[in-house]
């Protein structure tokens, strides 16, 4: 029970911090703490029976404004893969660029300088935290200082202080986080921690920058609601092997997304290898599958807390570091050279004698191998002359021992009835059952001592067995002394190989993700496929055929593959309109979540796809759980879109997903009209966004209009309607054009909605399609006049959408052409004059224009 609070407190809520004490009545004593991001000591108890799939992140962040500017300086620790970094950078209102770091790093906590205001900032830089599940804890200013930091980043730090000056000096406010961060973390207290830090180099553009949201949407993570682990992204790609470290390691690429096409078709060549042969990704995982949790065992080998058990462990691993290699050197294709240089050269040097060789040959001394099947770690006896005399004097006793057992037995003559024990009372013991003591009882009361008398039978010794026994106990002690002193120095040169260790596991754990990767692409049921990768300034977004993966895996699903063709002038911005329920969300998170499969390495479930590196991926769906932070789901959509407007490039991919749902219609589309604008003539990056507003449909015929777009297309998803049963079928088919209904109430029938219901329901859709079309007159009676409302659920347009355009493009130019009007230097009545032109040519214009007409 203890273990399953722990995992949920520290490990999926991360929101508390967790003290266990020891003792009794008023005395308790402080044992052990853990927070999220350092889980401290609790790590044994933690994932005792459970792999380690993340490795947690705990930060520091402090902001300063410099020259109207807001800049951030950060800094992080990982205490379990025992690296730190930091960096310094600017940052919009919303920080989405500390959001996008804070997925990246996988960070779980945070500390921040405590401010005395609860101003607007600092309430924005909570909900940040909030939104990324991060607990957030405040500390006191004075230890925001990087007066110290060089110094003390040297004695963590492996390799040459000197290089370590650039990466501290170049930014006093990151220095002052990462003071700050060891203070909190108390790294320096345990010198078993000196010269064992790596400082990672990190910046914030280094990596496909993802926010919570992205993550949500794209369901990378695993949830904790998740039905089945196909449901997200980590559990679909999730066929890793290797204890524990290739879970860890699938879970942080898959926060950091590659972004330089090089590297990503590097791990695509090795993806290939494993897709393309068969034999050699079995041959693969069948010695991957035997290699434990390296980096876990040499953490513990650091902290000198290994047993002979874990050594062992370390030796399984190592012992199969040949065998992968020599399945590597099996493989003779076109990728030879990158397989060679990659992972051959520097594993045969770690397994060569210099290292590994070395480690295996002291295993295999030090350890009484043949025990081990046994369940029993001990060091061999051969191994430590004082050990093996120590050894040879307890076997002589024990011959001594049995020597007294057959003498009793002979005196007491009762056959084998007397029994020789081992306790931990009295040490080597003889018993006699209740039955037979009777028989005896005379002699034993004259030569023997009686120890104890239970239902279980009479203990009793004598004279030479109680002499024996302790011998026996004393040289036992001392055996136990003297291995555990063995186990400490066999762990204390086993730790001498740990940055060998560390560079195996490395390797390890890449190519069982990797082959996992292929595992997937091949045992999927349409198999997946390699990517085309285009920098992000040249190239299209094709995908054929392409499928949601971890809808496709949902059980009883038979998916309907589509094509999405985002070309540059051409479809770059894409309206996806159709009914309810008709696969619209479903097909604009499957183009993003293809893209992040891209860029992580993976084969993407298409029968061709190529893909123009996208540098974030901002997604815009569902509401979220923003009850919880106090944000109504409105304001939440707001904060999301704002986000995407402040931070998108053309270099990102946006998805949004019914935006403006959440208020009138009227408000809703003015929002989403012009949100689209600003995203087709200002971030111009590749768009997926999915509408009920069927009006929207009408920015396709912008360009038109003389605006420079990025090329907007229409696409609807298919839906039949049987004219005679009202039967609606959903055919999941996205097709050119724009669609013009929306079916809901025919999804409320589905959805077995009372028939009365149903009923009132089409009567008020039907009495607002009218409303829009007649407007009462003062005397009461109904004359059809043009309004222009966007009502009714059908929405049945008085203005189509080239009106709505063409009245658009007409009111710019007479906006235009006033602006034009010089107006300081014509007199009063020129200038009222050149107005009512302006103004007469517009209304005559505007006679055959609905949209036009309101404004007037
Ligand atoms: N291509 C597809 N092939 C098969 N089933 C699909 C496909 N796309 C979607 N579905 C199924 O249809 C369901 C509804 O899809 P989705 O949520 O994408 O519809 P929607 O158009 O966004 O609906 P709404 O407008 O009501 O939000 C999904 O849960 C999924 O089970």
């Amino acid at each position: 029970m203890f273990e399953t609070i722990l995992r949920d407190l520290l490990l999926t809520r991360t929101d508390h911090t967790v003290e266990l004490y020891e003792g009794s009545g008023s005395n308790w004593r402080l044992i052990k703490t853990g927070t999220p991001g350092c889980l401290g000591s609790f790590e044994d108890v933690l994932f005792a029976t459970n792999d380690m799939q993340d490795t947690p992140v705990v930060m520091a962040v402090q902001a300063a404004v410099r020259e109207n500017e807001r800049v951030l300086g950060l800094a992080f620790v990982n205490l379990t893969k025992r690296s730190m970094g930091l960096t310094e950078f600017l940052d919009d209102d919303h920080y989405t660029n500390l959001e996008s770091a804070i997925i990246a790093l996988g960070c779980k906590e945070c500390i921040v300088p405590q401010e005395n205001v609860n101003s607007k900032d600092v309430e924005r830089l909570r909900d940040v935290f909030t939104r990324c599940n991060v607990l957030l804890r405040e500390k006191k200013k004075n230890i925001f200082k990087a007066r110290d930091a060089g110094q003390d980043l040297s004695r963590l730090v492996k390799g040459s202080p000197e290089q370590l000056k650039d990466s501290i000096f170049s930014s006093e406010l990151a220095a002052g986080a990462l003071s700050a961060l060891l203070v909190y973390t108390d790294l320096l207290a345990d010198d078993s921690n000196y010269g064992k830090f790596a400082l990672e180099p990190y910046s914030i553009n280094a990596f496909m920058r993802l926010d919570a949201a992205a993550l949500r949407a794209l369901n990378v993570l695993e949830g904790k609601g998740d039905a089945n682990k196909n449901f997200s992204l980590f559990g679909l790609m999730n066929r890793t092997c290797t204890a524990g470290m290739g879970k860890r390691l699938l879970n942080r690429w898959l926060k950091q997304p590659l972004l330089d096409v090089d590297e990503i078709n590097m791990r695509l060549d090795v993806v290939q290898i494993f897709v393309e042969d068969a034999a050699l990704r079995q041959d693969m995982r069948q010695h991957l599958k035997r290699i434990p949790d390296m980096e876990r065992l040499i953490r513990k080998v650091d902290k000198r807390k290994a047993s002979l058990q874990d050594i062992v462990k370390l030796y399984q691993a190592t012992v199969r570091l040949p065998f992968i290699k020599d399945i590597l050197e099996r493989y003779n294709g076109e990728s030879a050279s990158l397989i060679n240089k990659h992972f051959l050269e520097s594993l045969k040097t770690w397994i060569g004698p210099q290292h590994l060789g070395k480690f295996e040959g002291l295993v295999e001394a030090a350890v009484d191998l043949e025990q081990i099947q046994a369940g029993e770690y001990i060091i061999a006896a051969g191994y430590d002359s004082n050990l093996q005399n120590i050894k040879s004097e307890r076997d002589s006793v024990e011959d001594k021992i049995q020597k007294v057992y057959k003498a009793a037995a002979d005196e007491l003559d009762v056959d084998k009835a007397l029994k020789l024990e081992k306790t931990s009372q009295w040490g080597h013991v003889f018993r006699l059952t209740k039955k037979e003591e009777p028989k005896v009882r005379r002699q034993l009361n004259a030569n023997y001592i009686t120890l104890e008398t239970r239902k279980d039978g009479v203990k009793f010794t004598n004279a030479k067995l109680k002499r024996l026994s302790e011998q026996y106990i004393t040289l036992s002690e001392d055996y136990a002394n003297t291995q555990r002193a063995l186990v400490g120095k066999v762990v204390e040169v086993t730790a001498t190989f740990n940055e060998v260790f560390e560079g195996a596991a490395s390797l390890v754990a890449e190519l069982d993700v990797l082959v996992s990767f292929a595992e997937l692409s091949v045992s999927s049921a349409s198999p997946y496929v390699r990517p085309l990768i285009t920098s992000s300034d040249t190239g299209d977004i094709i995908l054929k055929e392409s499928r949601h993966p971890c809808v496709e895996a949902q059980d009883g699903v038979s998916f309907i593959p589509n094509d999405c063709c985002l070309v540059r002038g051409k479809s770059w911005f894409q309206i996806i309109t159709g009914p309810n329920m008709g696969g619209k969300s479903t097909f604009i998170r499957q183009v993003g979540v293809n893209v992040l499969m891209a860029q992580v390495g993976c084969y993407v479930p298409c029968d061709y796809a190529t893909i123009s590196v996208r540098d974030s991926i901002f997604a815009r769906v569902g509401a979220g759980d923003c009850q919880l932070r106090g944000v109504s789901t409105f304001m939440a959509e707001m904060l999301e879109t704002a986000a995407i407007l402040k931070a998108a490039t053309d270099k990102s991919l946006i998805i949004i997903d019914e935006l403006g749902r959440g208020t009138s219609t009227y408000d809703g589309f003015g929002l989403a009209w012009a949100i689209c604008e600003y995203l087709t003539e200002v971030t111009r990056a590749p768009t997926l966004f999915a509408t009920h507003f069927h009006e929207l449909t009408a920015l396709e015929n912008s360009a038109d209009s003389g605006r420079q777009t990025v090329g907007v297309a229409n696409f609807h998803v298919k839906a039949h309607l049987d004219d005679v049963s009202r039967k609606l079928t959903m055919l999941y088919k996205v097709e050119e054009g724009a669609c013009d209904q929306s079916f809901g109430i025919h999804v409320a029938e589905f959805a077995h909605f009372p028939q009365s219901v149903i009923e009132l329901a089409k009567e008020k859709a039907n009495e607002l399609e009218d409303f829009s079309q007649l407007s009462k007159k003062e005397d009461g009676s109904n004359e059809e006049v043009n309004t222009n409302h966007f009502v009714g659920s059908k929405r049945k347009r008085v203005c189509g959408p080239d009106d709505t355009l063409w009245g658009a493009a007409r009111a710019r130019k007479f906006l235009e052409d006033f602006a034009s009007l010089p107006l300081d230097q014509l007199e009063y009545n020129d200038a009222v004059a050149e107005i009512k032109r302006l103004k007469s040519e517009l209304d005559i214009d505007a006679a055959d224009n609905v949209w036009l007409q309101q404004f007037l």
